[in-house]
């Protein structure tokens, strides 16, 4: 079977600067994978290289052996770093705009996880909290029937206690057979979730394991060993 993705000698530059150096990637089906590293390592560069947002400089992306374009984009479901909704609109209407513009979007899905995360529908987002935002954009995100959901820094602004229940909503309403390919900073509350991660460092690959490879290999948690490899 094919890869789901695959980045070949993927490089991004910024005038002189190389944001993204030389990746090779390869992801499966079925698996939630952290992309994890500090501030400036590339890691949304390569999401937005990804989603075809950005040319590369060189080397190229595969998903599903198609180069991102019309025909990756019902297999991708992609939540960016920064809100991407009118904040004017209901979230409600939202759903509606949802339907109309995405034909592999289900609706009762969202409704379903709206419900569990107690949000008003009928509320302009505008009106919501910072967190309960980014729970709608997650939501709407993961209710499209995608192979590849990749979500930038999912859960920034949702209040520890929240974080584990919104993975969990999430997580069990998604289709099994999709990879998630996460961005976060939080690792400690999103490891649990976790079958790989992949490290960036300065635009490199540095690594790239399941978290069981990681607890057997070096004895720690991913937390401990990323605190320990960025020296934080
Ligand atoms: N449009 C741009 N022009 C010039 N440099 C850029 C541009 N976009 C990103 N960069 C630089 O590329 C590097 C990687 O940025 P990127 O946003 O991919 O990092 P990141 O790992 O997502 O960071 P963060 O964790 O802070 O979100 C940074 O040094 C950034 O300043």
């Amino acid at each position: 079977m094919k890869p789901l993705l695959e980045c070949q000698g993927l490089t991004k530059k910024y005038n002189n600067f190389y944001a993204l150096s030389n990746l090779d990637l390869t992801l499966e089906r079925g698996q939630i994978v952290g992309l994890l590293g500090p501030n400036g390592s590339g890691k949304t560069t390569l999401i937005k290289l990804i989603n075809g947002l950005l040319i590369p400089t060189d080397g190229r992306v595969m998903i599903n052996s198609l180069a991102p374009g019309v025909e990756t984009k019902k297999l991708v479901s992609y939540l960016p770093e920064r809100g991407y909704l009118n904040d004017h609109m209901r979230v409600d209407e939202i759903l509606s705009y949802f339907v109309d513009f995405y034909d592999n979007f289900s609706i009762e899905r969202a409704n379903a996880m709206l419900k569990d995360l107690e949000i008003d529908t009928h509320a302009r987002l505008r009106t919501l909290s910072k967190g309960t935002k980014e729970k709608v954009q997650l939501v709407l995100v993961m209710s499209r029937d995608a192979e590849l959901y990749i979500l930038d820094e999912p859960i920034g602004g949702v209040d520890p206690a929240a974080r584990d229940y919104i993975l969990h909503t999430i997580l069990t309403n998604y289709n099994e057979n999709a990879t998630i390919l996460l961005s976060t900073h939080l690792i400690t509350d999103i490891e649990n979730v976790l079958d790989r991660v992949i490290f960036l460092q300065n635009g490199q690959l540095t690594l790239n394991a399941t978290v069981d490879e990681i607890r057997s290999k070096w004895g720690k948690s991913v937390d401990a060993l990323f605190r320990e490899v960025f020296k934080c």
